[in-house]
């Protein structure tokens, strides 16, 4: 439910739409000491693309079969008072579940981001959690942010559910953005109370609060007002940086499309036609193979075969692919086959997009995925 009794301020450009000013002090380095003069608070933007933090269930017992249905307006009213910590500016970039998120809206949340990096001290993005860690690892893989933290942030409960989790998730959110402790670390998430870095972070639960995983560690945790990082600032330090060199125009970057690159999930019994099939329909693949890198010999021998350079990933939520573990070019004029290393098969997806993108050759390819340990 929207607090209908905090004032909002903004500084929202669509004064129209704006009811907004956020105020308050939540902890005591953010109060305001009336004494010393006026110190400006940091500059905050928050765009809303939808998800579950932006759902509306049939009663307040459902957490399953919500429909997005509020604006990121609506979900500010129900954060408190944060105008002690900082200025917010809020924009609507889509409003969808994240099942939703394409190239397209992929590339408007850079263009987003891309343009927010020039006067905002730290952004903000409310996403839905199932697509999240793609996001992540795009922005994180495309934009070089500098200081300026860009924190993502969902909900796994629909707003209108008995202790829905959105609100404190945002609220978190808004502060780790506006903290100077914050600068320097790139792409974090904010969920269930723990800061992760969104290159690694992955969703490994499909239900619970507690539904993202980082085997590479926490970054850091919010108690009670309070943000305590573990380490200093850092970033990924294996993450190939692309310069995509987009137009950030509107109408240029909704023609940007990137290469096609299918996912294929290997089981026992697994066909080669399949992979034939698939491979017809795409310019490069990722396999989910069945452990670090393993998949039947006839699977292998017609990967081996295709033109087109193959990602093997794992279906293992945990571990990596060693390129040790690869199938031999057996004196192949063309090797394309790459290691995932510690990407999984989405991830690696995206990275193998982004490559083509770039018009890159299997060696360079191999090149970039070898930063992941890989390669
Ligand atoms: N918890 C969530 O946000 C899940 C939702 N289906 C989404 O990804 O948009």
């Amino acid at each position: 439910m929207p607090n209908e009794d905090i004032e909002i301020n903004t500084i929202c450009s669509d004064l129209e739409s704006s009811q907004f000013t956020l105020h308050a002090c939540c902890n005591d380095d953010h109060k305001i000491d009336e004494k010393s003069a006026p110190r400006r608070l940091p500059k905050i933007k928050i765009f809303g693309t939808g998800g579950t933090i932006a759902s509306k269930g049939a009663s307040s017992s459902d957490t399953a079969d919500y429909h997005v249905d509020l604006t990121i307006q609506q979900l500010l009213q129900a954060v408190p008072d944060i105008s002690g910590i900082c200025e917010i500016d809020y924009e609507q970039l889509c409003n969808v579940d994240s099942k939703e998120i394409n190239e397209s809206v992929l590339l408007k949340i850079y263009a987003g981001v891309s343009s927010a990096l020039q006067t905002f001290d730290g952004i903000v993005i409310t996403h839905g959690t199932d697509t999240l860690a793609e996001t992540t690892f795009f922005i994180e893989s495309t934009i070089d942010s500098g200081d300026v933290p860009i924190v993502f942030v969902g909900s796994m409960r629909p707003s209108t559910s008995i202790s829905a989790d959105g609100p404190m998730n945002l609220y978190q959110a808004i502060c780790i953005a506006a903290d100077k402790q914050s600068r320097g670390r790139g792409v974090l998430v904010s969920l269930n109370d723990q800061i992760s870095a969104g290159y690694y972070i992955t969703k490994t639960n499909a239900n619970t609060l507690d539904s993202f995983n980082v085997r590479q560690g926490y970054l850091g945790n919010f108690v009670n007002n309070e943000i305590h990082y573990y380490y200093p600032p850092v970033k990924p330090m294996v993450c190939h940086k692309f310069k995509l060199q987009l137009s950030l125009d509107k109408t240029l970057i909704s023609r940007t499309t990137f290469p096609t690159v299918h996912i294929v999930y290997a089981h026992q019994s697994i066909s080669p036609a399949l992979i034939e099939l698939v491979s017809q329909h795409c310019e490069g693949m990722v396999i989910a193979t069945l452990g670090a890198g393993s998949l039947p010999a006839i699977v292998n021998d017609k990967v081996l075969d295709l033109r087109i350079p193959v990602v093997y990933s794992k279906r293992s939520m945990d571990g990596m692919i060693p390129k040790a573990n690869l199938p031999k070019p057996k004196g192949k004029d063309f090797f394309n086959i790459v290691a995932s290393g510690y990407l999984n098969p989405e991830k690696s997806r995206i990275l193998l997009q982004l490559c083509l993108f770039e018009k890159f050759t299997v060696e360079e390819i191999r090149e970039v995925f070898s930063g992941v340990y890989g390669g």
